[in-house]
């Protein structure tokens, strides 16, 4: 697995160009002993797909807050203090937005798991994650979410399916490091 996280500059040039903000997400992961919770997405982008339970930040909204509300929305559960485990940051060529989402997980919650107008949920025992019907990228930083470590991910896409390029780092401690602005940005450099 690459630790170095830079390739070219062409994602950070259209920040400076003044190009579209990134678009925050988040993205929510709710662990049990053995087990994740998942759900199908049932419209929407990555329609058809298995994943956490997220979506857009609100203006005037904390990320935290804005994931917190995600899950809820998505799956009914409640779970006031979640943990950010990563910020993944996706690239598609041709489009000048990046996404920028936050990971979150948590053992900690109430309720009971229901269908929501955007997701099916699901409890898959970790031997069993269905990759295959989840984005590409998920394979390569399930690995350090499961094991508890911290991570920044760049990934670039080429339409929904293909992979051109990815940088992946651990970092020590996610709140200790600067969200990086593109693939070459030197504040994450480990
Ligand atoms: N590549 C990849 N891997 C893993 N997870 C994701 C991606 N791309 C993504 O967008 N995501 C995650 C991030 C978010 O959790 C969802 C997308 O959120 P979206 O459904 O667009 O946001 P909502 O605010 O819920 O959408 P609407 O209500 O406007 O439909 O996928």
């Amino acid at each position: 697995m690459t630790y170095s996280y830079f390739k070219g500059d062409n994602a950070r040039s259209k920040a400076r160009d003044g190009m579209a903000p990134n678009k925050r997400l988040t993205l929510a992961f709710v662990q049990e002993a053995g087990r994740i919770l998942l759900g199908y997405k049932k419209r929407g982008f990555g329609c058809g797909r298995w994943n956490g339970f997220g979506g857009k930040v609100h203006d005037g909204e904390t990320v935290h807050a804005g994931a917190v509300r995600e899950l809820e929305e998505e799956s009914a559960l409640i779970a006031p203090k979640l943990d950010k485990v990563g910020v993944l940051m996706f690239e598609f060529l041709g489009d000048p937005q990046l996404m920028e989402v936050h990971v979150f997980t948590t053992k900690h919650y109430s309720g009971t798991p229901s269908e929501s107008e955007e997701m099916r949920p699901k409890w898959y025992s970790l031997e069993e994650i269905p990759f295959k019907e989840m984005w590409p990228d998920d394979v390569y930083w399930f690995p350090l979410m499961l094991k508890g470590k911290h991570f920044y991910g760049y990934f670039t896409f080429k339409g929904m399916n293909d992979i051109v390029d990815y940088k992946l780092r651990e970092v020590e401690n996610i709140h200790d490091v600067p969200i990086p602005q593109g693939p070459q940005d030197t504040t994450c450099r480990g």
